[in-house]
């Protein structure tokens, strides 16, 4: 799904204005019916009050739409109009008569116990068009929906939160229904504590400008993910599914490389190596009786040779750093045209060694969590630089960068893809070499190098999503991602079915 910014958004408004015939006002009241049909079906009782804080802009309008509508629905309705949130629009004016005409008085007072009562604040403060630091008045307001105990539901952006740089103070959401796109700054670490559950509301933008507007900003969700999915062919033999090289481990650290491996060999491909050292050769074959070894070194790698031709390479996991080691991952590097996927301890390697990077082979994937990330490009003052510098990193060196944290950023020809799925059952150790085994696999597999990237991210985290449920996030580990991949692989079946 396309992510565009909040001048494309206003872009589309006036798009579907001018295409449809409507008036801006025709827009917002669709909007807010949106919102409203939404409520309705979500809280049928009639009993709920909905406290609906109003600034004065169309976030604002959109809220006295919905305020209006709930009114006449015979739900129980307090507006505050927030004071100090700039002039007032024409179509927030516009809407303002019409609750007055509606016998629907504003700014109250009225108080209904909570107790009595279910209660929801609905957030319509500012939207997209927050444009200057929050002033005290509004700053005030936004406090005091944060203090409460209620539900607290905003209106296409959480009050506060500026589309293009850090915010300091916004509402804490516990859903957003927002207007035809998601929008960048929902994914941002800076920004997680505003905002628990997204809700896109269509609103009927022109769907021409959505197809054709071109934008740098993807989110990897369910449509993205099937379109790159490739099914098992009917004559698939393990000799087409493709041949995956794992390369790391280091005495205390062959788990790594085994959970690599094991991760490739279940996202489908034909066969698997891993190429480890010797202290290694037991524990492998005895906890992963499908895979092939190759040994080099004793207890760390100190070269890396070897006679098989796989289709993609991943190097680093649980690998060490000693000298010896360095340099074999070097020696390695140099000579590689192998679609390769490069994480952990190669990634440190290649940080302290940072000419090398423009060796790679062309749309080499790295696999960076952010300590690794800011190894390699250097540190970032917000969200919204890390964005830039990782677009730029990945443009610059011609390579695709996983930026791995709650919302993977997979950066790669001069775009950015962020990932939907996952949790944070996935804070557990091992969990990044099975994302390293998984794209592996995807590689060998055939898959483009981007493909590989971005559908590899998205499985990963959809099979946490489905083993949570079942393990808790508390108890779920790494194995289980590999453990779930085989339920992640139906899930995306049957959606596509579905169809
Ligand atoms: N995207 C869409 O398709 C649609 C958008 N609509 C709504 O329109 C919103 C955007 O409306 P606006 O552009 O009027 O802007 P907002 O309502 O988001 O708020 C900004 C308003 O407050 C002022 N302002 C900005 N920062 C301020 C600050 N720190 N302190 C005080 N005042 C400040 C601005 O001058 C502007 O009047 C969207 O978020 C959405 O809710 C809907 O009405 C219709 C459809
Ligand atoms: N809170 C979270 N929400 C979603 N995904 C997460 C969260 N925490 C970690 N992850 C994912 O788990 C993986 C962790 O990788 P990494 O730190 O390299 O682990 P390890 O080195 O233990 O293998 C990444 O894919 C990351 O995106
Ligand atoms: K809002």
């Amino acid at each position: 799904m396309k992510i565009f910014s909040a001048s494309k958004i206003r872009e589309a408004d006036e798009t579907t204005i001018s295409r449809q015939g409507i008036t801006t006002g025709e827009l917002m009241e669709r909007a807010g019916t949106e919102v409203f049909l939404w409520l309705k079906k979500r809280f049928p009782d009639k009993e709920t009050v909905f406290h609906v804080f109003c600034g004065k802009g169309n976030n604002g309008g959109d809220g006295l739409v919905v305020a209006r509508l709930l009114h006449n629905d015979n739900y129980k309705v307090v507006v505050d109009i927030v004071e100090g949130t700039g002039n007032p629009s024409e179509d927030f004016t516009a809407n303002f008569e019409k609750l007055e005409q509606n016998n629907l008085a504003c700014n109250t007072n009225e108080a209904y116990e909570y107790k009595k009562h279910k209660i929801i604040f609905l957030d319509a403060i500012f939207g997209i068009g927050l444009n200057r630091e929050v002033g005290a008045e509004a700053k005030e307001a936004i406090q005091r929906i944060n203090n409460s105990a209620v539900k607290i539901i905003s209106i296409d952006v959480p009050s506060g939160m500026f589309m293009d740089r850090k915010s300091d103070i916004a509402v804490h959401s516990d859903m957003v229904l927002t207007f035809q796109f998601t929008k960048l700054a929902f994914y941002l670490a800076g920004n997680c504590n505003f905002i628990k559950e997204i809700k896109i509301l269509d609103i009927g933008l022109d769907k021409d400008f959505i197809a054709n507007e071109p934008t740098q900003f993807f989110l990897t969700d369910r449509t993205e993910a099937h379109q790159r999915y490739r099914p098992v062919p009917a004559h698939a033999h393990k000799g087409t599914q493709g041949h995956a090289l794992i390369i790391g481990g280091s005495y205390g650290k062959i788990g790594a490389v085994t959970l690599s491996s094991k991760a490739a060999l279940k996202s489908g491909c034909g066969l698997v190596t891993a190429y480890i050292p010797k202290c290694g050769y037991t524990i492998v074959q005895t906890a992963f009786p499908e895979a092939m070894v190759l040994t080099g070194g004793e207890e760390h790698i100190n070269t890396i040779a070897f006679d098989i031709e796989p289709k993609a390479i991943g190097i680093g996991m649980g690998l060490g750093q000693q000298p010896e080691t360095q340099q074999a991952v070097l020696e390695f590097l140099k000579h590689q045209k192998t679609p390769m996927v490069i994480d952990a301890d190669a990634l440190n390697i290649l940080s302290y060694n940072n000419e090398w990077l423009n060796m790679l082979p062309e749309n080499t994937i790295l696999t960076p969590h952010p300590k690794e990330l800011e190894r390699l490009m250097g540190s970032w003052e917000d969200d919204f630089e890390k964005m830039e510098k990782i677009r730029a990193f990945a443009k610059e060196h011609k390579i695709i960068l996983v930026a791995k944290d709650a919302f993977t950023i997979v950066a790669c020809n001069d775009r950015v893809h962020i990932n939907s799925t996952g949790n944070a059952g996935l804070a557990t150790g091992g969990s990044g070499d099975v994302l390293t085994g998984i794209i592996t696999g995807l590689l060998a597999q055939s898959y483009s190098p981007a493909d590989a990237a971005i559908f590899g991210v998205y499985l990963h985290g959809l099979a946490a999503d489905i083993g949570v449920c079942e393990t808790s996030k508390q108890a779920f580990t790494a194995s289980d991602i590999i453990n779930y991949l085989g339920a992640a692989y139906l899930k995306i079946e049957a959606e596509k079915a579905q169809k």
